[in-house]
């Protein structure tokens, strides 16, 4: 009887996978737009009431977590797991920092670069949060040769949908040591000083990608080997206003490979 129970079980579970696959292809996965993600994430504060802090602590949780399916412990070429991790001024650099600490409760052992610091309380206590774990902090970009001794990878969260423009420095001089290196790179929602819309062909070229809530439409232009979704937060009815077609993720997972 227990066996019937179980086949009727795995027969219904697997219609249920094989519809939802199915309508996943159907109705593909949407990639966004600057403003269309910026809309979102206002709504995400105003409408729905999130604090940044809940968001970016899930946020960061994904990438860490993307991070070591793509890079386990086992697989590093250097000991010890150095991870390099790098921040910008904005809630990207924010992820970054959460991603950090994350990775070191995973066993790795993450650096942190963090030239600009915002003057703002989330970023002070995330800062201080790492520092008691006994992350160390960089006080300037070692050269590339040096990050591809010491570094095992590096996690790129300096920019993310709000970056627009010319880069400015000092991130101008961390990018173009950031091209030279060949250890892989991990960006943390959109490739950094890509256009987020067009993407930037002679721009650093991550390996992996952690696209979060959905994927920004530079994401076209990935070739790496890993792109990730993170960021499993969105309400349905957020997620139906935006015809945002997210695929369903694995079990309690928090990440989910696009490919
Ligand atoms: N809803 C979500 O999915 C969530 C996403 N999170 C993460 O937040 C970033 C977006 O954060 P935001 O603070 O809006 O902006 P950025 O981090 O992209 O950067 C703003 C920061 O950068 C400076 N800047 C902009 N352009 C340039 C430039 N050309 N040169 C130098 N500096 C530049 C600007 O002045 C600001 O200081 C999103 O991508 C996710 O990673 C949340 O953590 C959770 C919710
Ligand atoms: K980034």
């Amino acid at each position: 009887h227990t066996g019937a129970c179980a086949r009727v079980a795995s027969n219904i579970y697997s219609k249920d996978l094989a519809h939802r696959q199915a309508c996943t292809m159907a109705n593909t996965i949407k990639y966004l737009g600057q403003e269309e993600a910026q809309h979102i994430d206002e709504e995400l504060f105003n409408e729905y009431s999130f604090s940044v802090d809940q968001l970016m602590e899930l946020a960061g949780l994904s990438c860490a977590t993307a991070v070591s399916k793509g890079y386990p412990l086992q697989s590093l070429l250097k000991s010890p797991p150095r991870v390099l991790v790098i921040c910008g001024p904005g809630n990207n650099g924010g992820d970054g920092l959460v991603c950090a600490r994350h990775l070191k409760l995973f066993g790795y052992e993450p650096s942190v670069l963090y030239p600009k610091r915002p003057n703002k309380q989330l970023f002070q206590n995330l800062t201080t949060q790492c520092e008691k774990m006994d992350i160390s902090f960089l006080t300037e970009m070692p050269e590339a040769d040096v990050v591809d001794e010491v570094y095992n990878l590096v996690v790129d969260a300096i920019f993310g949908f709000s970056f627009k423009g010319a880069v400015r420095e000092p991130f101008g001089d961390i990018l173009s040591q950031l091209k030279k290196i060949t250890v892989p790179i991990a960006s943390v929602d959109i490739p950094s000083g890509w256009d987020v819309e067009k993407g930037c062909p002679d721009g650093i070229q991550p390996d992996m990608l952690i696209s979060l809530t959905a994927p920004k439409k530079a994401a076209n232009h990935f070739k790496g080997r890993y792109h990730f979704l993170g960021g499993r937060f969105v309400p349905s009815a957020l997620e139906k206003k935006y015809q945002l077609n997210l695929p369903q993720y694995p079990g309690t997972d928090c990440v989910y490979q696009l490919n």
